[in-house]
């Protein structure tokens, strides 16, 4: 696996690949990785002739107050773990790289990015849209991975990507869980013993309300009733628990079509987001 760090290396190696007419696929990732980061590796080497992944803990979508300096860090465990899983080229761009002196070129992504997410953080979209949209310009991918996990992450990619043309087919990835159902998330490193166990009420309450709505129990009580859960098994802030269609997030009062319940929820200091498919049968 070739690692890259400069943008002009990068374009060497890319040309090379294009000449020979093979597909690329990139998968973004702010590092930390972890089996679910694993699983888009894995789904971008089933489909494309070279695997690209880049590492960038990108500041545009931190807020003032949020994460930026204690986000995990691990670049040669990382290295590692795309090696092991037939990744070809690791792309770690510096800040200056990407956000050269001057650079003042912001994508906001109106509709899909307004809520949930968008509300909660706000700047943090522009700030995704804006990374992705220089990591697809820089690397030209066929195609790129993102997880399910961030559900809302992925329809904002979705809608930047068609309205700037960008040519670039989006693939979703299910969210891999540990055994226990807990999403794999580079934030779960945050939690100590008990916030651990804590944290399983988010899955698991999901899991209820899903089951709760099939069963044809009124949307809103049961929404209600999900919060009081997690307000119970020591979660201190609620962001939002919801039931959304699942093409354009808007909220549902009623079941309807393709459906998911999405949430974000803070144990201990660490916010945690989670989602899950309601579809009759099966959640
Ligand atoms: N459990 C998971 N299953 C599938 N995909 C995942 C999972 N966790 C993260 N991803 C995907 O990996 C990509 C990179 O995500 P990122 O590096 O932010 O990791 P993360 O674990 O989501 O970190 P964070 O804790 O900051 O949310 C995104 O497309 C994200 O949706
Ligand atoms: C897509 C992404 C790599 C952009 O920084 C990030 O938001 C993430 O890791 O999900
Ligand atoms: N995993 C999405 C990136 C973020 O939370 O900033």
């Amino acid at each position: 696996m070739q690692i890259i760090r400069e943008m002009g290396d990068l374009a060497l190696a890319l040309r090379e690949w294009r000449d020979a007419r093979l597909t690329i696929a990139l998968v973004p990732t702010m590092g930390a990785l972890h089996a679910g980061h694993m699983a888009l590796v894995d789904a971008a080497r089933a489909k494309a002739d070279r695997v690209v992944a880049s590492i960038f803990v990108n500041p545009l979508q931190f807020g003032p107050s949020e994460d930026l300096d204690r986000y995990p860090r691990q670049e040669s465990e990382d290295a590692r773990l795309l090696e092991h899983h037939g990744c070809d080229l690791l792309w770690m761009p510096s800040a200056a790289q990407l956000y050269p002196p001057g650079y003042a070129t912001t994508v906001s992504v109106s509709g899909v990015s307004e809520r949930w997410d968008g509300a909660a953080r706000p700047g943090h979209f522009a700030g995704v849209a804006t990374v992705v949209a220089k990591l697809f310009t820089s690397v030209r991918p066929d195609m790129a991975f993102f997880g399910e996990k961030d559900f809302q992450q992925l329809a904002v990619i979705r809608r930047m990507t068609a309205d700037l043309g960008l040519g670039v087919t989006i693939h979703g990835v299910a969210t891999v869980r540990d055994a226990d159902g807990l999403a794999l998330s580079s934030r779960n490193a945050y939690l100590n013993a008990d916030q651990r166990v804590q944290a399983l009420a988010l899955p698991r309450t999901l899991e209820e309300a899903a089951d709760a709505i099939l069963a044809g129990e009124a949307v809103q009580a049961v929404l209600d009733d999900a919060k009081g859960k997690l307000s119970d098994a020591g979660f201190s802030r609620i962001d939002y628990f919801a039931l959304v269609d699942a093409a354009t997030l808007e909220p549902l009062d009623a079941p309807l079509g393709d459906m998911r319940l999405i949430a974000a929820a803070v144990v201990g200091t660490t916010r945690l987001i989670d989602n899950i498919r309601v579809i009759s049968g099966t959640v």
